[in-house]
């Protein structure tokens, strides 16, 4: 049987909390120049700027194809929740993706599996895509066993979630490694080859797209290195310069 023909690439920012209000919208701003660049390329491209920006940014990139995304979501639609924010809210600012399971919401604010879970599943109750963050907290000094526990500490983390959402829709995984994160360097591409290539059977069996991501460090000359096991990449520091982005998106449509 042939392979399924791979999906679109796509390349995402998420801004976490370096910028101000001013520097965020600069920011998107600049995203929003590289659309022709990144349509041309065949790349989808999304930005996640924080909350406060979000209807702003929308306005900003409305003529554009570039998806706006926001960075957590609640699991409810409407009620009493004070300080959370709806999915429905965020289809209606104008969002199309929401990031769920940061490793520093998992780790900081107590984000468990289970609420990822019922996060993704309302994101695409409300239309948006479940752009879901897994990864292995520690890195295994042995290199072929670090694979192999690495995708068992991430099996739970997709499965549930894949559980959670219709199988129609589309859904995408992004493969951060928790102890890459922040880092001077990416993961080793080897590594997010392998894992990669096992979390994809993982989602075998869906009707939607499902788009895995790699995320960590990543920025100019990483994409190439790992193309094989990966459809994108969830840029965080190395693309908080517009030059660098761009630079990926040259990267990304040419590999
Ligand atoms: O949200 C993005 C990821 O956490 C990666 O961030 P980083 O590239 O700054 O390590």
């Amino acid at each position: 049987m042939a392979p399924l023909p791979r999906p679109r690439r796509i390349v995402g920012v998420s801004l976490k909390m370096y910028f101000d209000l001013q520097s965020s919208l600069s920011y998107v701003r600049g995203v929003y120049q590289l659309d022709g660049e990144a349509w041309n390329a065949r790349v989808d491209l999304f930005v996640i700027p924080d909350f406060v920006t979000l209807m702003e940014s929308s306005r900003i990139l409305e003529s554009s194809h570039i998806m706006l995304g926001a960075q957590d979501v609640f699991w409810e639609d409407q009620g009493a929740f004070t300080g959370e924010v709806s999915p429905r809210v965020l289809q209606q600012a104008g969002a199309k993706i929401v990031e769920i399971g940061h490793a520093e919401r998992r780790a900081m604010f107590g984000e468990t599996g289970e609420w990822v879970a019922k996060k993704a599943g309302a994101a695409a109750r409300n239309g948006l895509i479940p752009l879901v963050c897994i990864g292995e907290k520690t890195h295994h000094s042995i290199a072929s066993a670090a694979v192999g526990a690495a995708v068992e500490e991430c099996r739970p983390q997709v499965t549930s979630v894949l559980a959670a959402v219709p199988d129609d829709v589309e859904v995408i995984l992004a493969y951060e490694p928790v102890w890459a994160i922040g880092a001077a360097e990416p993961a080793d591409p080897d590594h997010v080859v392998h894992v990669t290539k096992e979390l994809r059977k993982l989602a075998a069996g869906r009707n939607g797209v499902t788009r895995i991501v790699y995320g960590g460090s990543a920025g100019p000359g990483t994409f190439a290195k790992i193309a094989e096991g990966v459809d994108g990449l969830f840029l965080g520091r190395f693309a908080h310069d517009i030059k660098n982005l761009k630079q990926v998106i040259e990267e990304v449509g040419a590999a």
